[in-house]
């Protein structure tokens, strides 16, 4: 019995990645906000990302691809996960609220020409809306990886990749596909298109 669960949540989470394949609009995003990423890393910019729960695993996954590495040996390349300092965010938390996790900590290492991404399956957490909007006062490019046709979070982002899903779970398994492209892509754009052929 347990069996038929493990087959059906498989054929849902195929069936999620097969409508993101087939999303001109997502796929276009994606290799968009890769490529504005890869121009900002070469004037000196960096990528900072941010999310909730699963989401912020995916944060710093994202960001260990970049400061390690994704297939191939090369440079390390300028970025950070904001959810990974404790002090900073039981801080902002305690003394300030939740929903400035994240934008308390782009006003204080953001700067004009940087990017960050924002990770919410939802696209309406407040920490997240927060984050972007605080971004945007100070120059800086938005990519929002979302689902749920985008929620609140669309409107404040660059570079809106959408995950055509409403459930949680699957669309955090599409996101992560999307993540290690979306490394891949600013990689080639960074290095060359002859990198990690
Ligand atoms: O990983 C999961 C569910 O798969 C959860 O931890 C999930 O990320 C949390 O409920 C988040 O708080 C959801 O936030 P969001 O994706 O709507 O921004
Ligand atoms: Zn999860």
């Amino acid at each position: 019995m347990m069996n038929d669960l493990v087959r059906r949540q498989l054929e849902m989470s195929l069936a999620t990645l097969e409508r993101t394949r087939n999303d001109e609009a997502l796929v276009d995003a994606v290799a968009r906000a890769a490529e504005a990423t890869a121009q900002a890393m070469l004037r000196g910019g960096k990528l900072m990302i941010a999310g909730n729960g699963g989401s912020a695993a995916d944060a710093q996954h994202l960001s260990a691809e970049f400061v390690a590495r994704l297939t191939v040996d090369r440079p390390a390349l300028r970025c950070v996960a904001l959810t990974t300092d404790s002090s900073a965010m039981t801080a902002i938390g305690n003394d300030y609220a939740f929903e400035q996790l994240f934008s308390r900590q782009v006003e204080a290492i953001g700067a004009r020409g940087d990017v960050f991404m924002g990770i919410s399956t939802s696209g309406n957490s407040p920490n997240i809306l927060r984050a972007l909007q605080q971004s945007r006062e100070m120059g800086i490019t938005t990519i929002g990886y979302s689902g749920n046709g985008g929620g609140k979070m669309a409107a404040l982002c660059d570079y809106n990749v959408i995950v055509p899903s409403e459930t949680t779970m699957h669309i955090q398994e599409s996101h992560l596909a999307l993540e290690h492209i979306f490394c891949m892509i600013v990689e080639r754009c960074y290095f060359g298109p002859e990198f990690g052929r």
